[in-house]
């Protein structure tokens, strides 16, 4: 034990000995001095891993939290991976990097520093000219023809949290193998005063390439379309308004109303618990704000993007929800999206993942596209050949493949709006629409349960309990397969997570049910995502087939969470 505990001091001692940041360097002496083995047991007995999108952890020091020595030693792992590829790609000259930020706590000096390693490296590196959205910087890795991008965001997560998204030429961020290689150039990286990290090295690009993101976002909407839509629109305190702003203006769309209280960038997140607009409650004061925006006229959507704003969530208005307003699932907007781009006619393949709803292959089956399945992020989304629209549960759409390689909740915006107008022009509603697809592809509702934990180990002990005791009914249906994805299954690469496949009940008017459980890679979350599937005789029948998916979806949950034991 004593050999443990010296062993993990020395190792922090180590660490503190390197560390650039004043403020983690004090912070970790101080846990040196207080001898707080639990604390530096948390932040010593590992390294951040590349999850679903990147490194991503709590500010803080040491090499499981996001700090400035990470980050260093980040850049300069993926600089050495990226000079390794120009090595075998002879006669190009020294690639560019592009590094974007949003406006969390330390984002802009992770940028910073980024930048200066990259050149340091021998490559030439530019910041994007602000805090501004993901999808700009998947944008401008493509137009400016970057070998690399990197964006320093922790999205949705806690205010506590930062991040950092890595992508490669062509603008989608990183899988296996490339990301293992990178990771295991960063473990070779030697002490960090041997990494060059010139000040000079931080070319800023100036507004033009936002100017250039705007001019192309219009070109998700068709010419001529109606435009008659009023929107409430929050940021979440993130960085998404005035971009977002800017591209309904240019598409000739009213000016959205913005929540005032959340428009402008603030890395404390003030007025929500977290700032992810699937979270209960963080939607409450886009909600007032709609409200009270009625009483100038009525107010069609709310709509939100998460803080990097490569999310697009959207509410409609409900006159029995409690505040007068219902989220939609991602599902719904994802299926939404889709009839609205097979109306333009829209070519090349449709793509959405295991835990999103079925829906959307349907939608594509109908019209005669194909239809491509991945595992869960947009980083495996991003590679479907002939993307023309991938879209997943987690609110993420890509409805412009050619100009941005990611979800972007910008275009998404546009693009649901042009539907609500087109809708609206014709005496219908978003719902309408949903309504007329559960007619005629049958209901697909889905759910997620969705387990928070302050210790991790939670959740590899419920997967392991789902693993040794697999479940054979839930909620009345009988288990017809059970894969276990870490094995590989139908050609997707291995992951960890379960899959269960649900027998039908024609009594209870169920055609089939699916669950997949898997460990969040960007949060200390379990996460479980329910879907069944009711045919709908007609239009007259839908409440009562709407209730009853509710009930069995209630009875998965339940059954579920007893499985799993959490
Ligand atoms: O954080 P964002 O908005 O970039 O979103 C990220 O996390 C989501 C949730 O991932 P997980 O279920 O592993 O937590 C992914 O679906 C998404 O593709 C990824 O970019
Ligand atoms: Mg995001």
């Amino acid at each position: 034990m004593q050999d443990v505990v010296s062993e993990l001091t020395a190792r922090a001692r180590a660490w503190l000995d390197e560390d650039p940041d004043p403020e983690t360097r004090e912070e970790l002496a101080k846990l040196i001095e207080a001898q707080d083995h639990e604390e530096l047991s948390a932040r010593f007995s590992g390294t951040l891993q590349f999850g679903t999108a990147g490194l991503r952890g709590e500010l803080g020091a040491g090499p499981m939290r996001m700090n400035l020595a990470v980050v260093i030693r980040a850049a300069a792992g993926l600089a050495a991976y990226l000079r390794d590829q120009e090595r075998g790609d002879a006669g190009s000259g020294p690639g560019l990097v592009v590094v974007g930020y949003d406006a969390r706590h330390k984002s802009h000096d992770f940028a910073r520093e980024t930048a200066s390693v990259m050149t340091g490296a021998g490559l030439r590196a530019v910041l994007l000219p602000g805090p501004l959205p993901t999808p700009v910087l998947a944008f401008a890795i493509r137009r400016l023809g970057a070998v690399a991008g990197v964006m320093v965001t922790a999205s949705h997560n806690p205010p506590r949290d930062n991040g950092y998204k890595v992508y490669l030429g062509g603008g989608s961020q990183i899988v296996p193998p490339a990301d293992a290689e990178i990771a295991a150039r960063i473990d070779a990286v030697g002490p960090l005063a041997d990494v060059p990290r010139p000040p000079s090295g931080r070319d800023v690009l100036d507004e033009e390439i936002l100017d250039r993101y705007l001019a192309r976002t219009g070109a998700v909407l068709t010419e001529g379309s109606p435009r008659d839509v009023r929107i409430v629109h929050t940021a979440l305190h993130g960085v998404g308004a005035r971009t977002l702003d800017e591209a309904f203006r240019r598409a000739g769309f009213p000016a959205p109303v913005q929540v005032p209280q959340q428009a402008e960038p603030d890395p404390d997140f003030p007025t929500v618990a977290f700032p992810n607009p699937e979270e209960p409650g963080a939607m409450d004061l886009a909600f007032t704000t709609a409200r009270e925006a009625a009483g100038a006229g009525p107010v069609d959507l709310v709509i939100a993007n998460d803080p990097d704003a490569d999310r697009c969530a959207v509410a409609v208005p409900d006159q029995e929800a409690r505040d007068g307003w219902r989220m939609l699932r991602g599902d719904d907007v994802g299926a939404l999206l889709a009839t609205h781009l097979v109306h333009k006619r829209a070519r090349g393949t449709f793509a959405s993942t295991i835990v999103s709803s079925s829906l959307v292959s349907r939608i594509a089956q109908a019209a005669d596209l194909p239809y491509e399945e991945t595992l869960t992020g947009f980083k495996w989304l991003a590679r479907v050949e002939n993307l023309r629209y991938g879209f997943e549960e987690a609110l993420g759409y890509c409805v412009d493949p050619d100009g941005v390689r990611d979800k972007d909740g910008i275009t998404a915006a546009l693009l649901v709006a042009e539907l609500a107008a087109e809708l609206k022009q014709a005496d219908r509603s978003l719902t309408d629409l949903l309504d007329d697809l559960a007619v005629e592809h049958g209901l697909h509702a889905t759910d997620q349960l969705s387990v928070r934990v302050e210790d991790l180990s939670l959740i590899a002990t419920a997967m392991r309990r789902l693993r040794s005791n697999p479940p054979k009914v839930l909620a009345g249906l009988s288990v017809l397969a059970t894969e276990d994805l870490a094995e590989g299954t139908e050609g997707l690469p291995p992951t960890d997570g379960l899959r269960y496949r649900l027998a039908g009940d024609p009594e209870a008017g169920v055609e089939k049910a699916r669950v997949v459980v898997r460990p969040s890679g960007t949060e200390p979350k379990l996460k479980c995502y329910l879907e069944v599937v009711l045919p709908v005789r007609d239009q007259a029948a839908l409440a009562v087939v709407r209730s009853r998916a509710a009930t069995v979806l209630a009875a998965l949950k339940a059954d579920l969470g007893a499985a799993a034991g959490v």
